[in-house]
């Protein structure tokens, strides 16, 4: 099949871009290279050894991706283009609605026009809200999300479900990632925050690579085994491989489905530091801090659906995400950045 990825240079959609390839689709990407930059595409050309065409656009530009869909004969869209960071949402409200929900109003409309039907949509855990206790399963009603960011995805939910109701050609799977972390085993593609990282695994690398001084692990004073949160960490290379079977299974049916991407089961903050110590045999300087605003407990999937529907589930461990995440780490220390 031929796969549009928006969004494609980011994290996600570079490892998912090389996958696809690996597994015999024809990937175009399409970005605007705002979080992201094209030596992540040269960099999944070279492990791949072909090329991939790109093209630097910003998915809110109907003219732009009407051009790309004309250019290229395509089967399925995958949307990764969104703004992600929770923080800066509730700092920027009206720029993450307007990116993220204009790009999924402009990838329908051009779709529609060009008789295009299958969309593969990046979701995430945050639409389940503070309300449902964890296993997480795709049939619980969505709940509250505590920031804009988390709203937009609860929103573009709603946007491709309608849609997917009024339009009895089009199959739309919303896939609810859990936690990526890791990288392609190479070292050559992975993470490249900008700035200060939000996450947890970007911070603990940049700390053991020496660009931060400490972890500091908001909170161990919550209701889990050691104190601190727990989530389902996913290996940014199963997530992909899932991200192959959603596509070949969107081609198959109509209609909406919603499916769970995560391991199902939950590890710690103090599990992750311990682990990556472990698998890198390393220490890593840390203290433990107060709580982060906004924080869940715990937060993991039950991942059966994707197991039925998707014949997919997570094969790598945490030792092999804490390996692949330092490996990319300390031969990029600065990223993409030469
Ligand atoms: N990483 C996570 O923890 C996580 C968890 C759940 C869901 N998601 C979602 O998965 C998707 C991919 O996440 P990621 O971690 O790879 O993020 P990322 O920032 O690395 O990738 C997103 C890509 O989209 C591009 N982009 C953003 N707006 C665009 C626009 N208007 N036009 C063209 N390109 C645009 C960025 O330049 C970037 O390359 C996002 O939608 C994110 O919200 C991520
Ligand atoms: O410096 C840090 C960073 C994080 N954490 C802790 O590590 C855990 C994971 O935090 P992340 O920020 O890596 O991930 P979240 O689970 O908070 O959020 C991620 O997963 C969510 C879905 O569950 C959303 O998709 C969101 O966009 C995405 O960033 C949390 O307990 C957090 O408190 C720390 O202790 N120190």
């Amino acid at each position: 099949m031929k796969v549009l990825l928006a969004g494609g240079a980011g994290y996600i959609g570079s490892h998912t871009a090389l996958t696809l390839t690996e597994a015999g689709h024809e990937v175009i990407i399409v970005d605007n290279y705002d979080n992201s930059c094209e030596e992540a595409i040269l960099r999944v050309e070279e492990l791949v050894g072909k090329k991939i065409k790109h093209y630097e656009a910003d998915v809110k530009d109907n003219a732009a991706l009407d051009k790309i869909f004309k250019e290229n004969d395509i089967d399925c869209v995958i949307h990764f283009a969104g703004l992600k960071a929770v923080g800066e949402s509730v700092v920027k409200p009206i720029e993450y609605y307007r990116n993220n929900i204009d790009t999924t109003l402009s990838l329908l409309e051009t779709m529609r026009a060009n008789d295009v039907h299958n969309f593969v949509f990046s979701s995430s855990a945050t639409v389940y809200g503070a309300e449902n206790d964890s296993p997480l399963y795709e049939t619980m009603k969505k709940g509250t999300c505590t920031n804009p960011y988390g709203w937009t995805k609860w929103m573009m939910e709603q946007i491709l479900t309608d849609a997917a109701h009024a339009d009895e050609n089009l199959s739309v799977v919303l896939l609810r990632y859990f936690n990526p972390i890791g990288a392609h085993e190479s070292g050559r593609i992975g993470e490249d925050p900008t700035g200060i990282p939000n996450n947890l695994m970007p911070y603990v690398t940049q700390t053991a690579v020496g660009i931060r001084d400490h972890l500091t692990v908001f909170g161990d004073d919550y209701d889990t085994p050691d104190g601190t949160c727990q989530r389902d960490y996913i290996h940014v290379m199963d997530l992909a491989d899932g991200h192959v079977k959603a596509v070949e299974y969107a081609a198959t049916r109509k209609g909406v489905d919603i499916i769970n991407l995560g391991t199902g089961t939950p590890y710690s903050v103090l599990d992750i530091v311990h682990a990556f110590e472990k698998a890198n045999n390393l220490k890593l300087k840390y203290e433990i801090g107060p709580r982060r605003a906004g924080d869940l407990a715990v937060c993991y999937s039950n991942a059966d659906k994707a197991k039925e529907v998707l014949g997919w589930e997570a094969k790598r461990n945490l030792e092999d995400m804490c390996r692949d995440s330092w490996n990319w780490q300390k031969n990029n220390p600065n990223g993409y950045k030469k």
